[in-house]
């Protein structure tokens, strides 16, 4: 069928149509929670396919369908209980309409023109025909103008009207009333042989998930698509959902920012890619070089190491948050003073579109827009990226703009199965480390891991993922979540996505599997100040001595398809990580040739910097206040002499690592001639607690 062909009447005939076009709403409809959250139009096209000869005689509005009626009720369903599928909806509008017995039959379409598809298109819609034999599946939604029906009064009307002669409207009429309208996707004669409420055609006869109201895991039980036993006005409010506790149905990709200067730190960033990446509802797709850079505020520390994966999830933002705190926690990671020193730090960047604050959670990071060391390495693997919410806007150009960006030392590609550094052993007493001139170069796209150096190692359990470049939503690069992952088949995925199996069942870890789910939302935080646990990696090329070996996780030594079942191994405290640093003071050899000098990634999107408004606080402070325009860059005086952006500096590089970063202020924080490093721009504010945000 066509949308709105006629449809033949029970006389043989073409039965005549109320056509009703572009009813609106701003609806919540969507797998994502972004469509959750923020809404968007939809808008439906409905026929009515009724014979009209009766209102045409008479002239009486009682005797056809009102489509005022009919339009409000449509317009009730799109802005009304959320609902994963925009099949779902049009299945309730059909619902709705076919709730009038004049009714014989309903063309639905519902357009959703501003769905998440990433390439340019102009609508996407469902068109469905519903009729009385071929009902609705769905209960009839509670809406503000039409009185809900009982199916039996549905079938009798309709029986009365395809057979008067039978007489049966009678019989209809005695019937009891069975509650709450179901409509049975039977033909309405069965109906009324059996109380509608005994057998319903909710969405559970027909599988949830089928339709998509279990999958995205929010809904309470029973809430999709069950028959509305409650109170219509009630049954109509959707339940409140925090999107921090969002799981989303398919993969959204999020990103993580790494960061570490305690211990050997590029051993420890190689192996929480790893744990990260085995983390059930976590793949990692893509990992950016590895920076070096000036710590930024704080107390003087050495340097940092950092980089920026791109992940895919099927966590809640809330899970997600749990499962790099456990990494974190894995690597001995010990919180005593804001911005200080670290083993590991993994803040999520940014998860999908999502935008939200709470206590425990915010989207995305409020500080990641300002921060050079989270921004270039991010940039270099998504040149495209553009970073949501306040002061957000395209990586690469805030990567320029940043006020960190002169500490941006040297990027590194091939971290991952290169040989570790350990020989640029630096301040152990907190002060700031040697560094490398800081030059104008640009590292060229290249993969993250060289292949020859993957296959060089395929025996190596530990191997990071070495993942394709360029994760995006363009579907030429990207994430399969049913096919074989395409990288790193030397590195085995430890934990076997399946549902029954937990990240890390003991208690003290804080994961306890829990039915379908990886993590138990509510288990306690696996975080313990008083217990630090020093991570030792199971596999380190580190030459610091290491704590005995105190594995986690029984992990396959070699790759197993299928992946064998997670055991978890008890596992008691060690003692904490020597606390020295081996952030390697000089960029170290590289199989990789990076480029000078810089230029910012090719396929930027036309951006132009907007004014910069923003001026420094007198005092040193690296914060830098919220603006509230949307993709607007930190404002940064510009050095007294020279012009940082666009134009960098003279070409220059030394060796394979690339020193990354436009020439130097001469005085990026407006303070002194210090380089940032001993400036330490990033100052708490007084009477900071450093436990404060670390529930
Ligand atoms: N997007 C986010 N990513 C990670 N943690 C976050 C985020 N938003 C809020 N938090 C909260 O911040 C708390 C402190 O995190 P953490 O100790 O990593 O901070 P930090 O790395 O010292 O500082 P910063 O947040 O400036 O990076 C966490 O316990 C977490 O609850
Ligand atoms: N260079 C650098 N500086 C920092 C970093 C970091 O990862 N790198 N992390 C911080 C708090 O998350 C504070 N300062």
């Amino acid at each position: 069928m066509t949308f709105a062909e006629a449809v033949t009447g029970p006389h043989g005939r073409p039965l005549d149509r109320i056509c009703l076009e572009g009813v609106s709403a701003t609806g919540h409809h969507g797998v994502l929670p972004h469509e959750r959250v923020e809404g968007q139009v939809f808008r439906a096209d409905v026929v009515l396919h009724l014979d009209t000869r009766a209102a045409a005689t008479s002239d009486d509005l009682a005797a056809t369908v009102s489509y005022a009626d009919v339009a409000q009720d449509v317009h009730d369903v799109l802005a009304g209980s959320p609902a994963d599928l925009v099949e779902t909806v049009a299945e309730r509008i059909a619902a709705v309409v076919l709730d009038r017995p004049a009714v014989h039959a309903v063309d639905v379409r519902v357009h959703k023109p501003q769905a998440p598809i990433e390439v340019p298109f102009d609508d996407v819609s469902i068109v469905i025909r519903r009729d009385r034999e071929h009902a609705p599946v769905v209960a009839t939604p509670a809406v503000s103008g039409a009185e809900p029906r009982t199916a039996s009064e549905v079938a009798g009307d309709q029986r009365a009207e395809a057979s008067p002669s039978l007489g049966l409207a009678g019989a209809a009429a005695a019937e009891p009333s069975y509650g709450p309208a179901v409509v049975a996707p039977t033909m309405a004669d069965a109906l009324a042989d059996e109380p509608v409420g005994a057998e319903p055609f909710g969405a559970e006869s027909f599988g949830a998930e089928a339709f998509g109201a279990e999958a995205f895991g929010t809904e309470p039980a029973g809430a999709a698509e069950a028959p509305e036993t409650a109170e219509p006005a009630e049954a109509d409010v959707a339940p409140y959902l925090d999107p921090l506790d969002a799981a989303p149905a398919r993969p959204i990709g999020a990103v993580l920012a790494l960061g570490a200067n305690l211990g050997d730190a590029q051993v420890t960033l190689r192996d929480a890619v790893t744990d990260i990446d085995r983390v059930p509802g976590i793949q990692v797709t893509d990992v950016s070089p590895l920076a070096r850079t000036a710590a930024v505020g704080g107390p003087d520390q050495p340097d940092f190491l950092n980089a920026v994966l791109i992940v895919k999830t099927t966590l809640s933002p809330r899970d997600l948050l749990r499962a790099v705190q456990q990494v974190e926690e894995l690597h001995g990671r010990v919180r005593e003073e804001r911005w200080g020193p670290r083993t590991l730090d993994v803040d999520i960047v940014q998860y999908d579109t999502l935008t939200t604050t709470s206590d425990d959670l915010e989207l995305p990071h409020p500080r990641a827009h300002e921060r050079a060391f989270v921004l270039v390495p991010w940039a270099e693997v998504a040149p495209d990226a553009v970073l949501g919410g306040l002061g957000g806007g395209p990586v690469s150009q805030l990567a320029v703009t940043a006020p960190d960006r002169a500490g941006i030392r040297w990027l590194a590609l091939d971290w991952l199965t290169g040989p570790t550094q350990s020989t640029g052993q630096v301040a152990t007493d907190g002060g700031p480390a040697p560094s490398a001139p800081v030059q104008s170069v640009s590292v060229e796209r290249a993969p993250a891991v060289a292949p020859d150096a993957r296959s060089s190692e395929p025996e190596t359990p530990q191997a990071p993922p070495t993942p394709p470049h360029g994760y995006a939503s363009e579907a030429p690069q990207g994430y399969a979540p049913e096919g074989p992952r395409d990288y790193a088949p030397e590195a085995p995925r430890a934990y076997s996505p399946q549902p029954s199996q937990g990240y890390a069942p003991e208690a003290p870890q804080g994961y306890a599997p829990e039915g379908p789910r990886d993590y138990a939302p509510e288990a306690p935080q696996g975080y313990a100040p008083e217990t630090p646990r020093a991570y030792v990696p199971e596999v380190s090329t580190s030459s610091t001595p290491q704590a005995p070996l105190v594995p986690i996780f029984e992990v396959p030594s070699a790759p197993q398809p299928p992946a064998p079942p997670v055991t978890a191994t008890p596992h008691a405290p060690v003692p904490p990580a020597p606390s020295t640093s081996q952030v390697p003071a000089e960029p170290p050899a590289s199989s990789y040739e990076l480029p000078l000098p810089y230029d910012p990634p090719a396929q930027q999107p036309a951006y132009e910097p907007a004014p910069q408004a923003y001026q420094p606080p007198a005092e040193p402070s690296y914060e830098v206040p919220d603006q509230p325009q949307a993709y607007q860059p930190p404002a940064m005086p510009a050095p007294p002499e020279q012009q940082v952006y666009p134009a960098f500096g003279e070409p220059a590089r030394d060796d394979a690592y690339a020193v990354w970063g436009p020439p130097a202020p001469a005085d990026p924080f407006g303070t002194s001639a210090q380089h940032p490093t001993a400036a330490h721009p990033e100052v708490p504010e007084a009477g900071y607690d450093p436990t404060e945000r670390d529930r």
